[in-house]
């Protein structure tokens, strides 16, 4: 039989195993066990504080103190082999304010893509990020005058420009209105479907949850539950991901009850 590709399909993107990470004198993911299926969406949903950036600083490999397992695309989470196949965009943009749109990311894709038998290549990977965010229109002005979430998408669009396999975002949508929300998340379904990579994206509004393919819920540094949204619907008899998550949530807090009362 023809071997198409050296690693089974399977595989997951990410593999977790009793994942722990500590940031001063607090644990604050604990023995966390999940997986994040290739070229698709998943969500990693919790209320504020309950380790949904830290656990994405672990997985793109900036995260000191991590033990456990982490497998990231086949190595180890932090591998330098990594560095060019994951895209990650953080909380805070990181654009420099004094370049235009453009400039921004002809900086970011010479680093990426060094020389001059590439200049080609690079104009063209940077047409097509910023029309990926939607901002050819804006793509001469200076970043430093663009709205905060025209900034975000600024960031996203320099993630983008390696064609990475794992786009790991945090908050991407958090300040956009409805309309730019919809279109991100049709972008992300885009990059999924059309160019089979793999997106890892928090977020702590619930409804972004119905968008996901797969979820991952969280609170206070554990994952609580994991599967499609459908799935934990029904396994909870809830109508929205939202009312499923407080369920899961009073679930979690009866079991912890019952546990305490029977020591
Ligand atoms: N440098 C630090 N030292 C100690 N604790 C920290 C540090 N940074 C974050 N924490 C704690 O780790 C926990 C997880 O933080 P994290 O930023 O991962 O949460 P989050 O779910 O991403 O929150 P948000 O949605 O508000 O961004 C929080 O309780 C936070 O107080």
């Amino acid at each position: 039989m023809m071997n198409y590709s050296s690693r089974p399909p399977e595989e997951p993107a990410v593999h977790a195993q009793d994942l722990t990470v500590v940031r001063g004198s607090r644990t604050v993911l604990r023995g966390l066990g999940f997986t994040v299926p290739r070229g698709r969406i998943t969500g990693l949903l919790g209320p504020s504080g309950c380790g949904k950036s830290t656990l994405m600083r672990a997985v793109v490999g900036t995260q000191a103190k991590v033990t456990g397992t982490l497998d990231v695309l086949g190595r180890p989470a932090g591998h330098p082999s990594l560095r060019t196949r994951i895209g990650y965009v953080t909380q805070a943009p990181s654009v420099y304010d004094d370049l235009t749109v453009r400039q921004n990311l002809d900086y970011f894709a010479a680093i990426l893509d060094p020389g001059r038998a590439a200049a080609d290549r690079r104009h063209d990977n940077v047409t097509r990020a910023i029309a990926d965010v939607d901002l050819t229109g804006h793509a001469d002005a200076l970043a430093g005058t663009l709205s905060g979430g025209q900034r975000s998408r600024v960031s996203l669009a320099v993630a983008l420009l390696g064609a990475p396999e794992l786009l790991v975002l945090d908050e991407p949508t958090v300040g956009l209105d409805p309309v730019l929300r919809r279109d991100l998340w049709q972008l992300f379904h885009d990059l999924a479907a059309e160019r089979g990579a793999t997106l890892l994206v928090s977020s702590h509004v619930m409804d972004e949850a119905e968008r996901c393919h797969q979820l991952l819920l969280m609170r206070a540094g554990e994952v609580l539950a994991d599967g499609t949204p459908e799935a934990l619907r029904t396994r909870t008899g809830a109508d929205t991901v939202e009312t499923a998550f407080l369920r899961l949530v009073d679930e979690a807090a009866a079991a912890a009850r019952t546990k305490e009362s029977t020591r």
